[in-house]
């Protein structure tokens, strides 16, 4: 494990957050956040429940703006969201239209490219996700595990240069989720996409992770950068059982257990 102080301009990071700080009024739900996400890596954001995991994620996205503080993405400051962008969220349900069919659904969100272009990106991002002869079956008719993998091909289906996910498998069960974490990894490595997680899941952190970015109970600020140097490919049970593994997984639940105040980045 490495230990990385947080970020410093001027990187070849794919996206920088810069001093970020966001409030809701009186509520200082994240304070002066600065990390760098290394490009064709998976990185993670780890931390306690409502230290502002998703509200970094809709400023990165540029679904919302800091209060303080810059996103940078390939150089370029966030003001929208940004060319080459895709998310998927925890909750499937509502990202997917229950009255398309899965390839429908994968489509959706380049409609505007030429219809054999489209068929080709369809067709790919569904073999990706495994889900090949499942393309005409409805959302409700497949178990949750499928269909966060259709909002998976959904995003793949853009070519996205960064994929960020927001607790994507909070809400499937435990064996379906470890088949997704691999899944996610057998992608990323095939295809070379920056990753950018959000959970509070510590197991899953340290298993998916490049760099975990650990963040404090709020008002949070970056615990820690850390690198992981678990190699890969990752396996459940002989990754879990590494050594190195239970001694990251022992440090991340250390800082996010610790009530000392974190330093400021
Ligand atoms: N739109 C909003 N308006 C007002 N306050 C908000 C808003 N979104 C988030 N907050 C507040 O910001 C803080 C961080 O919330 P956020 O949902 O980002 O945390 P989180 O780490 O993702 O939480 P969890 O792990 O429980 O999902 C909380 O105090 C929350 O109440």
């Amino acid at each position: 494990m490495t230990e990385t102080s947080a970020a410093t301009a001027g990187t070849s990071a794919e996206l920088l957050l810069d001093a970020v700080s966001k409030s809701y009024g009186d509520n200082l739900a994240v304070r002066s956040i600065s990390a760098e996400v290394p490009a064709s890596k998976i990185s993670v954001i780890v931390g306690p429940s409502g230290c502002g995991k998703s509200t970094l994620l809709r400023i990165i996205s540029g679904l919302d703006n800091p209060t303080s503080g810059q996103v940078r993405f390939e150089g370029d400051p966030v003001d929208g969201v940004p060319e080459g962008l895709a998310m998927v969220f925890q909750d499937y349900s509502r990202s997917l239209y229950p009255w398309m069919r899965v390839d429908k659904n994968v489509e959706f969100p380049i409609k505007h490219l030429p219809a054999k272009e489209r068929a080709e990106r369809v067709r790919f991002a569904i073999e990706e996700v495994g889900l090949t002869h499942k393309e005409k079956l409805y959302p409700w008719q497949m178990s949750g595990g499928m269909q966060q993998r259709v909002a998976i091909a959904r995003a793949l289906a853009s070519h996205p240069k960064l994929l960020l996910m927001d607790e994507p498998y909070a809400s499937v069960d435990a064996q379906t989720r470890a088949d997704l974490e691999d899944l996610l990894m057998r992608i990323q490595a095939e295809l070379g996409i920056t990753v950018l997680v959000v959970t509070h899941d510590i197991d899953e952190s340290v298993y998916l992770a490049d760099r975990i970015i650990v963040l404090s109970s709020p008002p949070s600020v970056v615990a820690e950068v850390i690198d992981v140097d678990l190699p890969r490919p990752r396996d459940h049970i002989a990754t879990k059982t590494d050594q190195r593994f239970v001694e990251i997984r022992s440090h991340v639940t250390r800082l996010l257990r610790s009530k000392e105040p974190a330093a400021t980045a």
